[in-house]
């Protein structure tokens, strides 16, 4: 009885269907010219920051912005245009999943959905229910405000519904709200989100039914969250609020890369044994044990402190693409190589920052290159407002090679070069005089 417990206490990951918009939601440099120029409070410190911003940010000329943006209403978003605008991710991320698992929306025993800036009521998870018609006794979760690291929340959610609920079979949806919290303002720690932020979104379907193991994609191994909230810079990082002159809009502080690591260490401080040996984990104290009295040892630079290596319990590297200095920071925190960080850097320039789904076109990008190979494990680690830091550890299950939504560019990345048009397009704002 005790066997069959723990193997319905597994969280399996069957499958994940990402948002790819249409084309004439690519976002060029020209349309995001036009968008840009469109607000007449801009100078030219502003535009300087913003063609750096892009510039540097990693981010490439395909991504996609949201329907009411692309319109001319960023100012004025209605509820509407908020909903239709969840309603593109949420309904082309499920009809695919249930078109490639078979399972239909009636099997569905639990659904989560996690959208951190549109929280209307009646729910967007009940939302999807009207839309799908599932079942009455479905156990329901509606997760807002929660940043981009609340997919990882909501797989921490399912994996406790799973304890005492067997063979259940969960849906996790997660989205970002792009159009209605578009920034109009001039501040540039504002200014930055639009930069960043892209429509995206995805769905994942989990279960804890052994007799399904053999459909099943990745096994979760465990999943590690750190919140520091309690401490103020922090909580006031990163976070959706008015500017001086009364436009809302998403701040990030210039704190942010420092909070973010902060966090980042203190997970990965949790996250250690359970992933790594216990040699390892010994050899980590008696370094930093041995730093912290004398120094660095002879060879070490003082500014290295030691580092935990996870390279040798974990072959695939899946890191929130928030930007470059944040994929930068986690490279440099965990040792990686560049070819360690190419999935990430690569969702950024294809798909831009989508938040919370991000992750999930990062593991695309990896099995579309079939680099996830059978009992491989894949380390995710993501970032969000709050501040928090959230990771988890799957296993692969078998060889994966599904190409999803990089089914018709994955041959062209990385790029030989990636070079930035904005720069030759707008470059004249750096000559001129402010
Ligand atoms: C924006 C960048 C791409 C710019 O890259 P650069 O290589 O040019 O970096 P840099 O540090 O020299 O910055 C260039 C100029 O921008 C200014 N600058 C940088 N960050 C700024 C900020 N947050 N607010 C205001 N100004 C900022 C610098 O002072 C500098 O100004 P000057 O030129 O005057 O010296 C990078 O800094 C970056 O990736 N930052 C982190 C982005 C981020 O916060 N991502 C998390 C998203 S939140 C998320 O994903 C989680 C969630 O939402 O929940």
């Amino acid at each position: 009885k005790l066997i069959d417990k723990r193997r319905h206490q597994q969280c399996y990951l069957l499958d994940y269907a990402c948002f790819k918009g249409p084309d004439d939601q690519k976002l060029s440099t020209e349309l995001c010219g036009d968008i840009v120029q469109r607000n007449k409070g801009l100078g030219i410190p502003e535009l300087r920051f913003l063609l750096k911003a892009v510039v540097n940010s990693g981010i490439g000329e395909e991504t996609y912005g949201p329907r009411s943006v692309i319109g001319g209403k960023e100012n004025c978003a209605s509820l509407s245009d908020g909903l239709s605008e969840m309603d593109d991710s949420f309904f082309y991320t499920l009809d695919e999943l249930f078109r490639r698992t078979g399972f239909s929306p009636a099997d569905v025993t639990a659904l989560v959905v996690n959208v951190s800036m549109l929280s209307p009521s009646p729910s967007l998870s009940a939302r999807i229910i009207n839309r799908y018609k599932m079942r009455d006794n479905i156990k329901v979760f509606n997760l807002s405000g929660m940043g981009c690291s609340a997919s990882l929340v909501s797989i921490d959610l399912v994996k406790n519904l799973f304890k005492s609920h067997p063979r259940s079979l969960a849906v996790v949806v997660t989205s970002e709200s792009i159009g209605p919290n578009w920034y109009s303002g001039c501040e540039k720690s504002m200014l930055l989100g639009n930069c960043l932020f892209r429509a995206g979104g995805c769905s994942m379907l989990l279960t804890n039914d052994p007799r399904l193991r053999h459909r099943v994609k990745l096994r979760l191994r465990c999943l590690v969250r750190t919140h520091h909230g309690a401490n103020d810079e922090s909580y006031n990082c990163c976070l959706q609020k008015e500017d001086n002159s009364g436009y809302p809009g998403f701040y990030l502080g210039k704190e942010l890369p420092k909070a973010a690591t902060r966090a980042f260490f203190e997970n990965l401080r949790n996250l250690a044994p359970r992933v790594l040996p216990l040699s390892q984990i010994l050899h980590y104290i008696a370094l930093s044990q041995w730093q912290r009295l004398r120094g660095s040892p002879k060879g070490v630079p003082s500014d290295s402190p030691a580092r935990i290596n996870f390279r040798t319990e974990v072959e695939h590297f899946c890191i929130h693409p928030g930007g470059a200095a944040v994929i930068d920071a986690v490279g440099k925190g965990l040792g990686l190589e560049k070819s360690d960080l190419e999935p990430s850097r690569m969702t950024l320039h294809r798909f831009g920052n989508t938040s919370a789904s991000s992750l999930w076109y990062v593991l695309g990008y990896m099995e579309a290159k079939r680099k996830l190979k059978k009992k491989d494990r894949v380390l995710m680690i993501s970032f969000g407002a709050g501040f928090k830091c959230n990771s988890c550890v799957w296993e692969v299950q078998r060889n994966l090679a599904d190409a999803d939504v990089w089914a018709d560019c994955i041959d062209s990345y990385p790029p030989e070069r990636v070079t930035n048009p904005f720069i030759k397009q707008f470059g004249w704002v750096n000559n001129s005089d402010e």
